[in-house]
């Protein structure tokens, strides 16, 4: 162990030298020292943002390293649960056996102060990261100095992931939590994808709104990986909890404003499994319910439905499905269909 800590330490410190890269002008040598100067411009702005919004910031309850989770957050029968005085039935809805469920988590008067110090963030002007390629308004918690409150909100869900999702929501070592944020003039809804997590904790914060239903199709690699299963309709406070790997996009917003906090959660053990690096891909049963298309996935997105405003770009970089999946009778977008 001691070993392992030393090992990572001189790692961290002087990759280089760790690498026996010192010296070298290789282009793996000038890789690395890219890779550590870009980390480090990164974290580096990223520590000014936390250090000049630690200034600024309105509930600091919510940054506290220290205190544990208030009670008065949550939703009495998350809060129950979790202290084992209720039973997960009387709690959960089960939508989709093993991939999909929900559950109150959020009082509303948490929820209202959580967008609080979001505004204020957002008001602040310091900038902020966006959270993936999809979503263009919302912030990455940790960027804010919100990590600690991450940490403690995934340690308290850990245990209903493993519950719920062994494997997949056993061991969580990693995250990325982030709001995403949809309205008028900003992004409306989201395209068709699976995330990059292994359970995912989708929490609607408000404000009000009409539409916006999240559609769920199958798992990546399932044979009704792109056919229709469920839409869940988001309200204020309460949690939609579903397998990363589960196709699933956001319909777009006809009114108002919506603000959700999603919880990312990875594990590394379940990254070493077989059920990970070598997930079966099976062959798609039929042609895709055209709600399950993604113009930024499908190879096929163009011969059932015509690109977003905008979009076009994403035409012919599609990957899905890979040649040995395809089902009987597939064309990819651009081909004339046979007679
Ligand atoms: O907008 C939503 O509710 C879904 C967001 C989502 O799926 C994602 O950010 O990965
Ligand atoms: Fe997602």
């Amino acid at each position: 162990m001691v070993e392992l800590l030393q090992s990572l330490r001189h790692f961290l410190l002087d990759p280089k030298d760790y690498l026996g890269y010192e010296g070298s002008e290789s282009p793996e040598a000038r890789r690395l020292q890219n890779w550590c100067r870009d980390v480090a411009r990164v974290n580096g702005q990223r520590l000014q943002v936390i250090k000049k919004y630690g200034e600024l910031c309105r509930h600091h309850e919510l940054f506290d390293p220290i205190t544990t989770l208030k009670e008065d957050w949550f939703h009495p029968k998350i809060w129950a649960l979790m202290k084992g005085e209720e039973e997960l039935k009387d709690v959960l809805t089960e939508h989709l056996p093993g991939e999909v469920y929900s559950f109150p988590l959020f009082k509303e008067d948490f929820c209202d102060l959580l967008l609080d110090e979001i505004f204020n963030f957002y008001s602040s002007g310091l900038p902020a990261r966006r959270p993936n390629s999809m979503n263009n308004y919302g912030i990455i918690l940790s960027d804010i100095g919100l990590e600690p409150f991450v940490e403690k909100l995934q340690e308290f869900l850990q245990k209903l992931g493993e519950e719920l999702f062994p494997g997949p929501g056993s061991c969580w070592d990693g995250h990325h939590c982030f709001i995403v944020r949809y309205r008028e003039g900003e992004d409306l809804g989201l395209d068709m994808h699976t995330d990059d997590s292994d359970v995912t904790f989708n929490v609607c914060l408000g404000l009000d709104f009409a539409g916006a239903g999240l559609q769920f199709c199958g798992a990546a690699g399932a044979a009704n990986h792109r056919k229709y299963s469920m839409t869940y309709s988001h309200k204020k406070g309460h949690c939609v909890v579903h397998l990363g790997r589960k196709r699933h996009g956001a319909d777009d917003i006809t009114s108002g404003e919506r603000l959700n906090l999603i919880l990312w959660n990875h594990s590394s053990e379940y990254r070493q499994s077989k059920d990970y690096r070598m997930p079966a891909y099976a062959r798609e049963e039929a042609a895709p319910d055209p709600v399950c298309l993604s113009y930024t996935h499908d190879r096929d997105f163009g011969v059932f439905k015509d690109y977003p405003k905008n979009k076009q770009l994403f035409r012919g970089r599609g990957w899905c499905p890979p040649v040995n999946a395809e089902y009987a009778g597939f064309r990819p977008e651009g081909s004339k269909p046979s007679l």
